[in-house]
């Protein structure tokens, strides 16, 4: 069976950062990984974490002004200066937190731009991987439906792009969410993606609720993981139904032991 994260910007959402992680410790999650920690102190994140014996797993690269539509600034024309500050803030957070990956955002983009979108992103990559040997650069495809726009919303393109850059440390991040969106055909592309695979991510689909609903039997998504030899985190990325505590009954039901 595989190991399994909280994802703190899905669960415990109504309470604060230092405090999610306490209480994703409370429930025997032995790892979390964060979206947006920049407000909370790493050096109290590095302590939480500590405390509540749980590994801190990865978090987002900052998304840019979210006021201005932005969702992420990698493959963005014109933000080059942000995108590298961004990415400094990221990697200086994650080394004082103790994460061991950043999750690093393309951004929305308009298809007729999607050509030079793609050299730019390549070049801001490229300069990312280098700044961070220590570390893991995770690029995850986003579904259409939820991110119109978004600049990757699928494991070709994100693999072709990895590809092309040719650094070690550049991974997918497959979200089983997104994938089935975007693309289906879960346990052929899992075995296929394995060796570029940094980390999963999960929900039921399509609710994005816990994964014990919809049309993805993750059972089998684990047990393929286990075959395949998977051996990081799989992230729990959905929205609870009515709580997080009160949600967590996927884990029995599942025959998951976080
Ligand atoms: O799937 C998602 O939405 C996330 O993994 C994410 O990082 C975007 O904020
Ligand atoms: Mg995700």
């Amino acid at each position: 069976m595989p190991k399994f994260s909280a994802n703190l910007g899905f669960l415990w959402r109504e309470l604060p950062l230092l405090d999610r992680i306490t209480a994703a410790g409370r429930a025997g999650f032995r790892a979390v990984e964060l979206h947006g920690p920049y407000d909370t102190d790493a050096a109290l994140v590095r302590a939480a974490c500590e405390a509540n014996a749980v590994t801190l797993v990865s978090i987002n690269a900052p998304h840019g002004d979210g006021a201005k539509g932005d969702f992420g600034l990698g493959a963005l024309q014109g933000r080059r200066d942000d995108f590298k500050a961004s990415i400094e803030q990221a990697l200086a957070y994650a080394r004082a937190a103790g994460a061991s990956a950043v999750h690093v955002l393309a951004g929305i983009v308009a298809e007729a731009e999607k050509p030079r979108a793609r050299e730019i992103f390549e070049d801001n990559l490229a300069w990312a991987a280098l700044q961070a040997p220590d570390l893991t650069l995770l690029l995850e495809p986003i579904n259409q439906r939820d991110a119109p726009g978004y600049f990757h919303s699928t494991t070709t393109e994100v693999v072709s792009l990895i590809g092309t850059v040719g650094a070690p440390n550049l991974r997918l991040l497959f979200d089983v969410y997104h994938a089935a969106i975007g693309e289906g055909d879960i346990l052929t592309r899992l075995e296929r993606l394995m060796p570029v695979i940094g980390h999963v991510q999960i929900a039921a689909v399509p609710s994005r609720a816990e994964p014990d609903e919809g049309e993805i039997a993750y059972p089998a998504i684990f047990d393929a993981l286990d075959r395949h030899g998977y051996a990081g985190w799989v992230g729990c990325e959905y929205r609870p139904r009515a709580g997080t505590d009160a949600g967590l009954g996927w884990v029995d039901r599942l025959g998951v032991r976080l």
